[in-house]
């Protein structure tokens, strides 16, 4: 890991964005602190894929700076962003591993790729990368022969053999059941710990996130609605942290799309 006197790692700063004409942050500032878990939450379609994407480069902001130790993403050239990508590693939710490589070969592949490195030394690298996340003992393994949780963390080890500074998770939890759901929390906070990283999750599981995270930065109408650390959430007497926090089917955000009186919409089927 680089050494700096940043203590956040990546700070947004005014942030606005949108697809086309559709706006979808709008001044957008919050940081994400070095070492740290920082777990990006809110409601569905509140734009937090889209901020992994922007801290990846993916996608540049219209507005504001992005800031990767005091860098700004916004402003790179192609080949300082190349650099900046190799810093960070990504896993989107289905891991996406290459079906007709082992899993081996699937870790190996950015060493490969990136790397003048020896076969020797990947292989150490490797093995080193499947042991952190458990899964040594699968390597000459495809991966339609292994289950969904663990095609995960072969693409988590995948994400950091190149050992990233920052790495980012989309819905690391989704369609997990509640032991590899459990497994991979953890996972994610001992990888966090032991390798010295960062680590940004965006999740809708507030029990599990809660239990792994430091800092919470909750997204809404474009910016940030509360952040804080879990505890200080939970007890949070803002309306919509509250319905957040506590899954509550009806709050600031409604149960109802909005819709005509139901008087009205069944008086019309009788007419
Ligand atoms: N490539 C795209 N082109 C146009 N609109 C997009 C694109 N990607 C996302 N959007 C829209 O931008 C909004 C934010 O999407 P985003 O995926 O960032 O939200 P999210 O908070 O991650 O949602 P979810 O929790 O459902 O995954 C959504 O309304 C989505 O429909």
């Amino acid at each position: 890991m680089s050494i700096s006197t940043h203590t956040a790692l990546v700070e947004l700063k005014d942030l606005t964005f949108g697809y086309g004409d559709r706006v979808i942050l709008k001044n957008l500032s919050f940081n994400v602190p070095r070492g740290k878990v920082t777990a990006l939450m809110g409601v569905s379609g509140g734009g937090k894929t889209t901020v992994l994407r922007l801290i990846g480069g993916q996608i540049r902001a219209s507005q504001g700076q992005l800031l990767l130790d005091g860098e700004d993403i916004t402003t790179m050239r192609q080949t300082e962003l190349y650099a900046a990508r190799r810093r960070m590693g990504m896993l989107f939710q289905f891991g996406a591993l290459f079906t007709d490589m082992s899993v081996f070969d699937n870790v190996a592949f950015p060493l490969r790729e990136h790397t003048g490195l020896s076969e020797d030394l990947i292989r150490d690298i490797v093995l080193m990368k499947l042991d952190a996340v458990g899964l040594r003992g699968a390597r000459d393994l495809r991966p339609s022969e292994i289950s969904g949780g663990m095609s995960r963390r072969v693409a988590l080890a995948r994400a950091i053999a190149l050992d990233p500074d920052l790495i980012m998770y989309d819905e690391p939890f989704a369609g997990l059941d509640p032991i590899s759901l459990g497994t991979a929390a953890r996972l994610i906070r001992r990888l966090n710990d032991s390798l010295g990283i960062t680590s940004v999750v965006v999740s809708h599981d507030v029990t599990e996130t809660f239990e792994i995270a430091d800092h919470v930065v909750i997204l809404a109408n474009g910016g940030v609605a509360a952040q804080g650390t879990p505890a200080e959430l939970r007890v949070s007497a803002d309306p919509l942290i509250h319905q957040f926090v506590h899954a509550l089917s009806d709050g600031p955000v409604p149960f109802h799309y909005p819709a005509p009186l139901a008087a009205q919409d069944y008086d019309r089927r009788t007419a």
